[in-house]
Parts: structure tokens; C-alpha cells; sequence
């Protein structure tokens, strides 16, 4: 199913007039995602904001003949920000610090909270019933600021808000096909809970792998956790992961865009508002959710788990109810 959905994108035949906008376009991982972008079908109206380079960067993608229309806003022209956003169907937003070796993804809350609730409250004004997708970190307080916005302003829908997870799960694929020797395009790990860390649960119990020992099974359940460390550890002061992301963002944008036509069956994990441990005081879990006309049509419950996997869970939601608590505090101090 994973696979089909990922062959729509590509596929000439069918077009759809989607208006997709990017902020933070001129980034390390805006680029290479616009660029995926401007090679989806779906996408016939690409607007690329950055405070730098996002001119450029329209300019070099649109000689690329797909048919779409790319623009580039910037800061220095009037109400750019707003004229990007205008009615736009789908808002990716990956403006942001990234961090360094050493840092947490929670340390860039100081200066990434502020990007996002500012750039919310323009996408709440402009383009009130966009599906919002957010990649900047911390995805897991992050998102709840969006949330907040939306409400301030009257135009929240729970059903058209996400964070990106996506990376976790291409990562778990390709983790356990190195250990298991098997072709990672056939993998598919579920992997539930936020984007940070102990906050990242990959259901080893549910894959076909009853082969992995406890040792093996530790070890991998490490690496989905902390793979994005690896990649900052490599980059050594120059950002996290940019490449892996845009593919991970353009693969959501792209079941997101599926959804909003109305194919049946489009089912990908992401960190929404959701039902599962709202009673324990958990408003946003990621876990597998069905894309429709409207955005999120259901939330799948995590499935069973094993007891190690219990336990993850229980370290996941006390660090996860934190996180959207300052989120949600950040916000309402921002009113
Ligand atoms: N969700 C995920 O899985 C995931 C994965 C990788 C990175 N990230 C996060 O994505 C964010 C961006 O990472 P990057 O590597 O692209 O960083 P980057 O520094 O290369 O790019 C960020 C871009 O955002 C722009 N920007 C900053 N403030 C802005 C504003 N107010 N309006 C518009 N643009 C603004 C910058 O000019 C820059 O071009 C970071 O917070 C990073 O932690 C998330
Ligand atoms: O690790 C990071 O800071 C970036 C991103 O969240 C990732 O998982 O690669």
C-alpha cells in the first residue's frame, strides 16, 4: 500500500490542482523538498518562503517542466508571507534552527517556538482550512503551539494538523533490513508515540521479525531512536538530517495530497491531536492515521504491544505530556 501510494506522486496521468506552500523553502531541507515537490503531479501551485533564498530557489525549480507554477517570497516585499500562504491546500514548514553536536531537539524550543507560532498565526489568517504539516523542532511541542494559534484564531481543525514523523519510520525500515540482510522497500516498522528520542517507540513486536534477540532488538530500537543524532554527530556543527527529511517530508506531503483527492487506503503514521491517551492528559500521539477529503479520517490505535514495549511507552508519554504542556504554555504567553 506504502508503495502505491508513493507511485501517485510520479504519476503523469492524473493531476490535481493542489497549492502547496513551503516555509523555510531556502533551508537544507526546504530545497530538496521543494524540489520533490515540483516533481509531484499534485502540486500545481508551489510557493517557496524563506527571510533567504527562497527567489532563487523558485527560479532554478521552475525550468524543471512539470506542470506546476513555482514562486518564490521574500520578507522584503509586502505582505509576502501572507501572499505565499494565500489559500493554500497543504503548508509544509520546516523554518527553523537545527541542531548541533550535543544539543537535544528541545533546546532549539527557545528559538524555534517563536518561528513557528509566527508563521502559524500568518498560515491561520491566510489559509485557515490548509493541512498544515510541521517538521521544525521540537516536532512534539511545536505542533501543540500550532494547535493554539489555530484556536486563537477560531480555525482550528483538529483533523488538519501534523507532525512530520515520517523520517522515524523510513529509518526503522532501513535499519532493520541491515540487520535482518532484507530489502528495506519491503520493511515497514509502526512506530508510535513523538519525535524526540525516548519519544520515539518502533513496534519491533509487530514486524515479522521474531528472529531478533533481545539484544538485537535493544540495540535497534536505540538507533530509530537516536538515528537522527547520527546524522547531526556526521554533520559535526553544520545541521541534522536535510536529504533523508525532505524525501520523509515530500512521502507525507504526498499521502496528504492523496487523501485531500479522495483515494482510498492512504494510511501513514504522523503526530496528530489525538483520541489514544487523551485521558491520560495526552493531547498529540503519533500513530498510523487514514488521509481523506478532510484531512485525518481516523487514528488507529497502536495495536498490541509487548511489554518492553510497555514500558517504552510509559517513559514516552510522561517526557511527550511535558513537551506539549510547554508548547501550549508558550503559546497562551504569546496571547
Ligand atoms: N521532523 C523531523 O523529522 C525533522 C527532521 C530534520 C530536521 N528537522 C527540523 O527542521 C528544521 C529545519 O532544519 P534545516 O536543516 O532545514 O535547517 P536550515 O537552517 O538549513 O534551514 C532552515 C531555514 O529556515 C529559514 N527560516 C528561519 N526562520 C524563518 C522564518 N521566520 N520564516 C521563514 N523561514 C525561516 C532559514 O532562513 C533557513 O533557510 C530544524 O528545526 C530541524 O530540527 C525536523
Ligand atoms: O535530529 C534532529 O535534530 C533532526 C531530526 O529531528 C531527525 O530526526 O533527524
Amino acid at each position: 500500500m506504502f508503495n502505491r501510494v508513493a507511485r501517485r506522486a510520479f504519476s503523469t496521468t492524473r493531476v490535481n490542482p493542489y497549492k502547496v506552500t513551503v516555509l523555510g523553502a531556502g533551508g537544507g531541507i526546504g530545497q530538496p523538498l521543494s524540489l520533490l515537490l515540483k516533481l509531484n503531479h499534485k502540486v500545481t501551485d508551489l510557493r517557496l518562503y524563506d527571510l533567504r533564498g527562497a527567489k532563487g530557489v523558485a527560479a532554478d525549480l521552475s525550468h524543471i517542466p512539470t506542470n506546476s507554477v513555482v514562486r518564490g517570497f521574500a520578507p522584503e516585499e509586502p505582505d509576502a508571507l501572507h501572499s505565499a500562504l494565500e489559500g493554500a491546500d497543504v503548508v509544509l514548514i520546516p523554518a527553523g534552527v537545527p541542531r548541533k553536536p550535543g544539543m537535544t531537539r528541545d533546546d532549539l524550543f527557545a528559538i524555534n517556538a517563536g518561528i513557528v507560532h509566527d508563521l502559524a498565526s500568518a498560515a491561520a489568517e491566510e489559509a485557515p482550512k490548509a493541512a498544515i504539516l510541521v517538521i521544525s523542532n521540537p516536532v512534539n511541542s511545536t505542533v501543540p503551539i500550532v494547535a493554539q494559534v489555530f484556536k486563537a484564531k477560531g480555525v482550528y481543525d483538529a483533523r488538519k494538523l501534523f507532525g512530520v514523523t515520517t523520517l522515524d519510520s523510513i529509518r526503522a525500515s532501513r535499519f532493520i533490513s541491515e540487520v535482518a540482510g532484507t530489502d528495506p522497500t519491503r520493511e515497514h516498522v509502526n512506530v508510535v508515540g513523538g519525535h524526540s528520542g525516548i519519544t520515539i517507540i518502533p513496534l519491533l513486536s509487530q514486524t515479522r521479525h521474531h528472529e531478533l534477540t533481545r539484544e538485537q532488538r535493544d540495540a535497534l530500537v536505540h538507533r530509530i531512536q537516536f538515528g537522527g543524532d547520527e546524522v547531526v554527530k556526521a554533520k559535526n556543527g553544520a545541521g541534522s538530517a536535510t536529504l533523508s527529511m525532505a524525501q520523509a517530508g515530500a512521502k507525507f506531503a504526498n499521502a496528504v495530497l492523496c487523501g485531500l483527492a479522495g483515494e482510498r487506503d492512504v494510511i501513514e503514521p504522523a503526530y496528530v491531536d489525538s483520541p489514544l491517551y487523551k485521558s491520560e492528559g495526552i493531547e498529540f500521539f503519533a500513530s498510523p492515521v487514514t488521509l481523506g477529503p478532510q484531512g485525518v479520517e481516523k487514528v488507529h490505535s497502536i495495536g498490541e504491544i509487548s511489554s518492553e514495549e510497555e514500558e517504552l511507552l510509559a517513559k514516552c508519554n510522561e517526557t511527550l505530556k511535558k513537551n506539549i504542556a510547554k508548547g501550549v504554555a508558550f503559546a497562551e504567553q504569546k496571547k
